[in-house]
């Protein structure tokens, strides 16, 4: 979020998970850990700097409160149990960041939030008053109303598509280990430390092993801290995974130290609009496409023309976000169609010149017109 006043003056979205927020014995919140926290990012707002915390806990501490050894698993229970943790998690936060002066608020968020563009926009401005008031927003899943179809489902990727939204300048993604390793460095203990991935390509070719899940309370694990850093450097964001517990590394991280995994920002961001087309939509459907569609779009930068769709899946309309993807069902794009499913289950694999032909009607000559199509 660009500030007038100071050029040195950064937005910075951190990102702390249920593991660094409470002791992994007894599921109690970790209190120093928490006001190192606060104090850290009073500290940085008193520099100048725009900050926003994306807190993940409410179901943790929802359940230390009730006294459940186990996160549950039963949605219902689950929003039941965030509905009594979130309020706990912020009362914490409240008395800690009062007693720095340092006012905050609270902001819940459900993926219905952004894919209604007007609404999109509107978080951003929320965003943008709170930050020049000098506040610091915190941030959560409403998990108490997110229904399973439309949800971030880890606040890994929720801090990310905040970063992205206000265009932060860095997202640090706070967890239980001290950075990136080559494999999770709790069952493979050779596993090598990564400092830096310079960019997606990299990031690909590394070829980091996660695991299936993360520690006991964690919800995503390493690959939702990947697939969350692949959206923050695509939006021209510097993402770092570093330890939780020691919050006031963020200050030295900032001066340059080399602390954690750092992900160096794509030089040239993709657009806010192309962003919200990729993050902010939820796909309704995939197209599956040939080699020579896939080289037009990813190589040459390409509108995605009827004739290298070789499959259809999902019924969804015209204007909505679908997935591109080769054969095997990998995703490599996404964009917004121009005809709806029926139509294009009609037309797929047709030169664009029989489509009125075929549909009775003179539609699009593309199918996904480049300007609404962004790599993914
Ligand atoms: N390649 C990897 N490098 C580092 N940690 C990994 C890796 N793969 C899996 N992990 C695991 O991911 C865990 C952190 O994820 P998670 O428990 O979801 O944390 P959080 O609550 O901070 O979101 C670590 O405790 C670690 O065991
Ligand atoms: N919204 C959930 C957190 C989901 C989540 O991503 O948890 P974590 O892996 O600990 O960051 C909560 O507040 O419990």
């Amino acid at each position: 979020m660009p500030h007038a006043q100071c050029p040195m003056s950064k937005t910075i979205v951190v990102k702390i998970g249920t593991s660094s927020l409470t002791q992994p014995e007894t599921g109690q919140l970790a209190l120093s850990t928490i006001a190192t926290l606060a104090e850290t990012l009073s500290d940085l707002q008193r520099q100048g700097h725009r900050v926003i915390l994306v807190s993940s806990g409410a179901v943790g501490v929802g359940c230390a409160r009730l006294g459940l050894t186990e996160r549950p698993k039963a949605i219902a229970l689950k929003q039941a149990v965030a509905a009594v943790g979130q309020g706990r998690l912020m009362r914490v936060y409240d008395d800690l960041f009062t007693t720095l002066q340092q006012p905050i608020a609270q902001v819940l968020l459900t993926r219905s939030d952004l894919v209604q563009r007007s609404r999109y926009l509107n978080i951003y401005n929320t965003f943008r008053e709170l930050l020049g008031l000098g506040v610091i927003p915190v941030v959560n899943e409403n998990d108490t109303v997110a229904v399973d179809e439309l949800k971030f489902g880890d606040n890994d990727t929720l801090s990310a598509l905040v970063a992205s939204l206000v265009e932060a300048d860095w997202l640090f993604l706070l967890t239980d280990v001290d950075r990136l390793y080559s494999a999770d460095p709790r069952s493979v203990p050779d596993a090598q430390p990564i400092a830096l991935v310079s960019s997606i390509k990299e990031l690909a070719k590394l070829q980091i092993q996660t695991g299936s899940q993360g520690s006991q309370w964690g919800t995503g694990g390493m690959i939702t801290k990947i697939s969350a850093a692949r959206i923050a450097i695509a939006a021209g964001v510097r993402t770092v995974i570093t330890q939780g517990r020691f919050p006031r590394n963020i200050e030295k991280i900032l001066q340059g130290e080399p602390i954690g995994t750092h992900f160096e920002p794509q030089p040239e961001p993709t657009s806010a609009r192309k962003r919200w087309i990729a993050y902010g939509l939820v796909p309704a459907g995939k197209l599956y496409l040939d080699a020579g569609a896939i080289a037009a779009i990813s190589e040459s930068g390409k509108s995605l023309l009827a004739a290298g769709i070789k499959a259809v899946e999902g019924e969804f309309d015209t204007q909505e976000a679908v997935q591109l993807c080769d054969i095997t069902g990998n995703e490599i794009a996404r964009g917004l169609v121009n005809y709806n499913s029926e139509d294009l289950q009609k037309i797929r694999g047709c030169h664009s010149r029989e489509i009125p032909t075929i549909l009775g009607y003179a539609g699009a000559e593309t199918v996904v017109h480049r300007d609404n199509l962004v790599l993914t």
